[in-house]
């Protein structure tokens, strides 16, 4: 439904040149919801506002539906982006419009009557939850239902495509997680292909079917969310949902971490384990077979649509050669072994 074939993207020109999309390859099928997410400079707005040509990208090919919008001419690209709803992250509405003038504007600039501006607006305000707002001003809204009429706004022209800018990053996080309801509703019951950036790993794990890891401008990782969450690809995945779990080593323990084995260490590791793979029987197994004591510091375990996800920070307490044979059993195991560093033993 929507592909991006190499597109790249690059502001300004000479010495000063920022190279913000490079080369990306992302498909989105029909009627999925597909995230991407990045820190703060990554190139997600860039990437998003590329897709319906709001910034023209300096090569590749943007397709929508079958329809090449990078080959179009003006006036194609105009009826095109009808296909394409779009809401941002400051809703965007005319402010000395009452709610129902801004759902129909789409449909005024596009010539369509009052009888049909109407029976297209009021259904949308039903399904946006809005029926009984339709006479209020933005300013009397709060921010939730801003994004409310935003969203019946860019269904409007009846696209196939809703394209997502940090749409809940405004928001506090119960007004999110019914606008994530409402985006998963339209999902469904319109079939609607959504595409949305965002910083939150909560907005990926709670509605999308795959996601997209962006960093300096290139797509590093494109998974389902289930297996982007029990098993990332990158070390910058793996920042990202540590960061999302908190799950951190206690501050204490960061402190007395060296980088270094020695004889007289132990060594501190990152367990992340999911669906067949179960940490307890793994523990004891350590202990028997290796003679070694397993301290557990931390741990966690969520459920990433319908898959379980396990973390668990672990010092593992024997002598040098028992913990480095412990170490080479655990990373025989289907789980991400990550060692943290190593602390000086205490016994
Ligand atoms: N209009 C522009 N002119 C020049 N450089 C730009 C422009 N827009 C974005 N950039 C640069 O392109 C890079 C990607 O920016 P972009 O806004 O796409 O990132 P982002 O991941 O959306 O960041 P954030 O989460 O902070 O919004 C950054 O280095 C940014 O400074």
């Amino acid at each position: 439904m929507i592909s991006l074939d190499n597109v790249s993207k690059t502001y300004g020109s000479g010495p000063g040149a920022v190279q913000a999309l490079k080369d990306i390859d992302l498909q989105v099928p029909k009627g999925t919801i597909h995230g991407v997410i990045g820190l703060s400079g990554a190139g997600k707005s860039t990437l998003i506002r590329c897709v319906n040509l709001l910034e023209r990208p300096s090569a590749g090919r943007v397709v929508i539906d079958g329809q090449e919008l990078t080959a179009m001419d003006a006036a194609a690209l105009r009826q095109a982006r009808h296909q394409c709803g779009m809401i941002f992250q400051h809703f965007n509405l005319l402010t000395n419009r009452t709610v129902y003038d801004n759902v129909a504007l789409p449909l005024e600039l596009m010539g369509q009557s009052r009888q049909t501006i109407r029976e297209r607006v009021l259904p949308l305000l039903e399904m946006t939850g809005l029926a009984d707002k339709t006479a209020q001003y933005p300013a009397q809204l709060s921010g939730g239902q801003k994004q409310r009429v935003a969203i019946a706004r860019a269904l409007a022209s009846q696209p196939k495509v809703l394209l997502c800018d940090e749409a809940t990053s405004a928001l506090d996080p119960q007004t999110t997680a019914s606008i994530l309801t409402l985006l998963q509703e339209i999902n469904q019951r319109l079939g609607l292909t959504i595409l949305l950036i965002t910083h939150e790993m909560e907005v990926v794990k709670t509605i999308c079917h795959r996601v997209g890891l962006i960093s300096d401008g290139r797509l590093v990782e494109d998974a389902d969310v289930g297996d982007f969450f029990t098993a990332p690809g990158t070390q910058l995945g793996r920042d990202f949902l540590n960061d999302f779990l908190k799950l951190e080593a206690p501050q204490a323990l960061i402190e007395r971490l060296e980088p270094e084995s020695g004889e007289s260490t132990h060594p501190v590791v990152r367990l992340t384990f999911s669906g067949d793979s179960v940490a307890t029987p793994l523990i004891s197994r350590l202990a028997r077979e290796h003679g070694i004591d397993v301290s557990i510091l931390q741990a966690k375990v969520e459920s990433i649509q319908g898959r379980t996800l396990g973390l668990m920070i672990a010092e593992l307490m024997g002598s040098a050669s028992q913990t480095r044979q412990a170490l080479a059993t655990l990373e025989s195991f289907d789980l991400h072994v990550e060692v943290l560093g190593h602390v000086q033993r205490t016994d």
